[in-house]
């Protein structure tokens, strides 16, 4: 493989990543039935912190609540362990992936026979999600032709594994097409978010962050929601935006932990405001980047040292 995860927390022990296998009876392998998070870490004056640790260790016990997953730790047990990988691998900053699913005692569609879950976390270094140049001049979408699915066809609020065959399948063809990310609609056609971020947009300096509706609830648009309406800004949640309320915005961005705050400027292939990275846009990524390296006093309280 070419992730470089050093040593990995699996059922309780840290093994070398060679030794962190899985069987391939795994429930969840076949079926798609684990939950996971992402999360990062990033180097401050004093050390690697993990940002908002707490909300995503909630979200990721939510997430297995909702698949009857259960998680043999306690969420402090999981945050622990969290902390002490990235500090025996060393890491300055990285990304962090816990994934818990339900293992190998039994096949067939019915995943309960295979509680408790197994779990793993694996870190590793991960730059700007869609690369360097779409933050500098701003990510291009196309809207995908894969829907986002409906609340009551899968739980779009629980990050589970199987929701991710949607994203993949948006992300591949987004790409195919020759952009860097899938804009995906829902059923409706209104607008959803994208195959791993949620959607804001900017109108005459009011930013509109796209409902949480059939949407993962993203961390980071909540952390940019408050940044916001501290600079300042109004912020409204947007119900049932049609696409072309995005074409005739004056800017558009992403949120994500892997994503941070990355700009769009082009959408179905009409620039989005002046066809570059929005200035609001960039003001508030570099808000973001301050706070989650710990030099915002004032968001110091979103982040867990790795002493
Ligand atoms: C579908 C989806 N929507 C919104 C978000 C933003 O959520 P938050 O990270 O809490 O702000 C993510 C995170 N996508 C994660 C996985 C990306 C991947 O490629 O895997 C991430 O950003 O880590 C999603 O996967």
């Amino acid at each position: 493989t070419r992730i470089h995860a050093g040593k990995i927390w699996l059922n309780g022990e840290l093994v070398p990543q060679e030794e962190a296998r899985v069987s391939v009876l795994a429930h969840a392998l076949h079926y798609g039935t684990s939950v996971f998070e992402g999360i990062r870490a990033y180097e401050t004056d004093e050390g690697p912190a993990i940002f908002r640790l707490e909300e995503h260790v909630e979200r990721l016990f939510h997430s297995a609540k909702i698949l009857r997953l259960e998680i043999p730790y306690t969420p402090e047990q999981i945050a622990n362990a969290i902390v002490e990988t990235v500090r025996t691998n060393g890491w300055k900053s990285c990304y962090i992936r816990p994934l818990a699913w339900f293992g190998a005692t039994s096949l067939g569609v019915n995943p309960l026979p295979n509680n408790p879950a197994d779990v793993m976390i694996a870190t590793w270094e991960w730059g700007a999600y869609l690369g360097e140049e779409a933050v500098r001049k701003g990510a291009k979408l196309v809207a995908s032709s894969w829907r986002r699915f409906p609340g009551d066809v899968m739980p779009g609020k629980a990050k589970a594994g199987g929701n991710y065959v949607n994203s993949a399948l948006a992300k591949m063809d987004a790409l195919a097409a020759g952009a860097d990310e899938a804009l995906l609609l829902d059923k409706e056609g209104y607008v959803a978010e994208g195959s791993g971020e949620n959607l804001f947009f900017v109108k005459n300096g009011v930013i509109h962050a796209i409902e949480h509706s059939v949407n993962l609830p993203g961390i980071t648009r909540d952390s940019v929601i408050e940044i916001a309406e501290d600079l300042g800004y109004a912020v409204k949640e947007a119900y049932r935006v049609t696409r072309e309320i995005l074409f005739t915005a004056d800017e558009v961005f992403m949120t994500g932990t892997a994503a941070e705050v990355t700009p769009v400027s082009m959408i179905d292939h009409r620039p989005i405001g002046t066809g570059s990275a929005g200035e609001l846009t960039m003001q508030l990524r570099k808000v973001y980047l301050e706070a989650v390296t710990g030099k915002r006093p004032e968001y110091r309280k979103w982040l867990t040292f790795v002493k």
